[in-house]
Parts: C-alpha cells; sequence; structure tokens
C-alpha cells in the first residue's frame, strides 16, 4: 500500500536525524519539505518567530491546537523548561500515530502530552482531566476558521490569564479573517503581527502574537 506523507516525513526524521537531539529533528523534516515533499509545518522562517515567542515568554504550560506531524510540538517543547508541560491537540489517528513518533524520536515525550481529539470537545475538559488551570501560551495551527471559536471557547473556560499569549499561524495564508479582526478589535488583546512567509515558500504570511489583558 502507498505511504502518506506524514509517513515519508517520518521516515526522513528516522533517516536523518539523531535520537534525542529535537533541533536535529527539525532540521531533518525542514530538509524534506524543502527538497522533496512541501507540508504545512510552520517551517523554519515562521519557526524562528515563534523561537523568539516562546524563549521570552519561557512557558510553564502550553497548549498546541493541530499537531500534525509534531513539528512545531518538538521545535516549542526543545525550548521549554525543566517540568513545563506542552499538551497538544489533533483529532486525525493517522496524524496524531506519526507525531508520537517524531516526539519520541527527539526524546520529548516526557514534556508533551499528545491528546486525540477535536479541540472543542477537549478545550473544556482540561482543567478537569489534564490538571490545568491555565495556559501561558496557546499556539493555534489546526483548521482556520476554528482559531476564532475555539479562541472564545478558551475564554469561557478560564483557561487564559492576564498575560497569556495566543501565537497564531497562517493569519494571511490561508488566513484567518474573522480572528484577527476579533483579537484586533477586543480591548482584552495586546496584538502584533510577525510578518514572514509562508513555510518553504516566497508567498507572504505571518504570525499574530495576542496577548490577553485579562
Ligand atoms: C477543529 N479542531 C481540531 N482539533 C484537533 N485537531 C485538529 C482540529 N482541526 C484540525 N486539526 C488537525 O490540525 C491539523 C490541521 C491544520 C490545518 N492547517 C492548514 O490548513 C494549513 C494550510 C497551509 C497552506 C497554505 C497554503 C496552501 F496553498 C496550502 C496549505 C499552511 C499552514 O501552515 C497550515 O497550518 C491537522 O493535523 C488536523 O488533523
Ligand atoms: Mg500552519
Amino acid at each position: 500500500t502507498q505511504s502518506t506523507r506524514p509517513q515519508r516525513l517520518l521516515g526522513a526524521v528516522k533517516k536523518n536525524a539523531t535520537r534525542g537531539d529535537p533541533r536535529s529533528v527539525v532540521k531533518a523534516i525542514d530538509q524534506f519539505c524543502r527538497q522533496k515533499e512541501w507540508a504545512m509545518n510552520v517551517g523554519d522562517e515562521k519557526g524562528c518567530i515563534l523561537d523568539s515567542v516562546v524563549s521570552e515568554l519561557n512557558p510553564a504550560t502550553v497548549l498546541e491546537l493541530g499537531t500534525y506531524c509534531g513539528y512545531s510540538t518538538v521545535r516549542i517543547a526543545s525550548m521549554l523548561p525543566p517540568h513545563a508541560k506542552l499538551i497538544t491537540l489533533e483529532f486525525n489517528p493517522d496524524y496524531a500515530a506519526v507525531a508520537r513518533q517524531v516526539i519520541a524520536w527527539a526524546g520529548l515525550e516526557d514534556k508533551v502530552q499528545l491528546v486525540e481529539g477535536a479541540s472543542g470537545d477537549l478545550i473544556p475538559k482540561m482543567s478537569e482531566q489534564f490538571e490545568v488551570e491555565t495556559f501561558d501560551l496557546v499556539f493555534l495551527d489546526h483548521w482556520k476558521d476554528r482559531y476564532l471559536p475555539d479562541t472564545k471557547l478558551m475564554e469561557e473556560c478560564g483557561l487564559l490569564k492576564k498575560g497569556s499569549v495566543l501565537l497564531a499561524d497562517n493569519v494571511i495564508c490561508p488566513g484567518t479573517p474573522e480572528y484577527l479582526e476579533y483579537v484586533r478589535a477586543s480591548p482584552r488583546y495586546e496584538s502584533q503581527y510577525f510578518r514572514s512567509h509562508l513555510e518553504y515558500t516566497k508567498v507572504e504570511d505571518g504570525l499574530e502574537k495576542s496577548v490577553f489583558l485579562g
């Protein structure tokens, strides 16, 4: 049977990356996507912006919406202080299976909890099931039309506290117009656009960083 792109991406990680070395996993995926097959990872250019937001914030609790193959999961988790936790949500079991192996290859299982399921179902269960009060950082990279409803859901569920940061991928391409309008117009957020390019291309894209003001 034919392999899938995520399976081929995993093969490239196992072939070219060193076990236990997250940066080599990130590098192997970027090389695969540049030289072999494009894939919707945040990529190296936007990834550097992601790195700077994470290192500046030094978050203890991180939520990622949309794991896919685990590229940004590994990128973020590799920068977290000891005892910090990253919960990542993925509802496609095939993608989740690949991501688990990518995360394991990077040696980051202890920092990452990959939960299979839909964000809309899991967000309301965060505090009780996953013993998390609030998130210091949320990385939004799932279906683009779900950024806004899930942000409102996180607000309603009390998962954001004063200073929590939302970092959203693809606010230009494919685009998240309703989400952008909301966080930029709301008095409860201080928003900033980081201009960049769509992963592995010259097309404009960017990340929106929105600080929750409480
Ligand atoms: C809705 N609730 C959800 N709960 C849990 N997981 C969810 C999810 N929605 C989606 N997912 C998962 O997130 C991932 C989806 C990501 C959607 N991302 C994109 O569509 C995307 C698309 C592009 C893209 C840009 C230009 C282009 F020509 C083609 C594609 C670039 C990106 O960086 C992207 O992130 C999948 O793994 C999916 O199974
Ligand atoms: Mg993306």
